[in-house]
């Protein structure tokens, strides 16, 4: 079963229930912001304070970030994570072949850009956002490109992910990956253990596809999440002082999140040929 409701603030919201799981996808940005498996606790950490407004993400959830990763020190205007998690899409089709999963097919392609938007990233290409909600939550992000010249990506399915408390939470499966350490200049760094959390993190894990499992000790939950066509993970937790300057991000919300993100960062961009596609998938269990 689905349902279109509106916002408070006049964002559309498709709200779904199957057998196996609820799930909710503002169509601004084809932002999944909520999906429990029934009987079992939320999956996705959504900020308390976070503002559903027109033209801005919403803190938490999966926000979409593409054509870009993080900030363009070239075009200092150019927002940070691109502009696909801020803008419209179209709800292309909700398929509930039967009751125990439902795929949403989530589009945007150039024409329904303003026109700066259009001026940071001049070519023609739909991308398509599928969500898989049952069992399992899979999303596959789709890039096409319709025009005559190739063009470069990075991305990100940002995933913030709900914990019990981050004392008691490690992250398995990126030992010996080199990192990108965004709060030491992008420096090149490894460690050998799995990652537990005790300060402000900001990592682009390079040349990676594998599986990341988080260990929660407090929920008693482990969460696998696998991936294809990405070769970056970030990770990332704002720790204190960061998160007391973000205004949508509660001051104490550091201490039940982590991010854990599908990418494509850095080193690992993406050049998307004339006619070709390009697909990251991210399915969690
Ligand atoms: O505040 P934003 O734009 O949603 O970004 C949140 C975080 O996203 C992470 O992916 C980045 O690595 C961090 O540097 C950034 O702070």
């Amino acid at each position: 079963m689905h349902k279109l409701v509106t916002s408070e603030n006049g964002l559309e919201i498709l709200e779904i229930i199957n057998t196996e799981a609820t799930a909710k996808i503002a169509l601004q940005g084809a932002h999944l912001f909520e999906y429990a498996r029934h009987g079992q606790p939320e999956l996705l950490w959504l900020s308390p304070t976070a503002r559903f407004e027109p033209g801005r993400a919403i803190r938490g959830g999966v926000p979409v970030c593409w054509p870009w990763f993080g900030s363009d020190p070239d075009i200092p205007e150019r927002p940070q994570h691109g502009f696909a998690r801020a803008v419209l899409w179209r709800l292309e089709s909700v398929e509930e072949a039967d009751d125990t999963a439902t795929v949403v097919t989530l589009k945007l392609d150039d024409t329904m850009l303003e026109q700066h938007e259009r001026r940071w990233f001049p070519y023609l290409f739909e991308l398509t956002l599928r969500i898989t909600i049952g069992e399992q939550l899979e999303l596959a992000l789709t890039t096409k490109n319709l025009g005559k010249e190739p063009f470069e990506i990075t991305e990100a399915l940002h995933t913030y992910f709900s914990l019990g408390n981050i004392a008691a939470v490690s992250i398995v499966g990126l030992e010996g990956v080199t990192y990108a350490d965004a709060l030491d200049g992008f420096a090149k760094k490894s460690s050998g253990a799995p990652i537990g959390i005790t300060r402000e993190t900001d990592r682009v894990y390079l040349d990676t596809e594998d599986t990341v499992i988080l260990l929660d000790e407090r929920l008693g939950r482990t969460v696998i999440v696998g991936k294809s066509g990405s070769s970056s993970t970030v990770v990332w937790n704002p720790w204190i002082d960061k998160a007391a300057r973000m205004e949508d991000f509660a001051d104490d919300g550091y201490n039940t999140m982590v991010c854990i993100e599908t990418a494509n960062a850095l080193s690992n961009s993406v050049t998307v040929a004339p006619g070709d596609s390009h697909t990251i998938t991210q399915s969690i269990k």
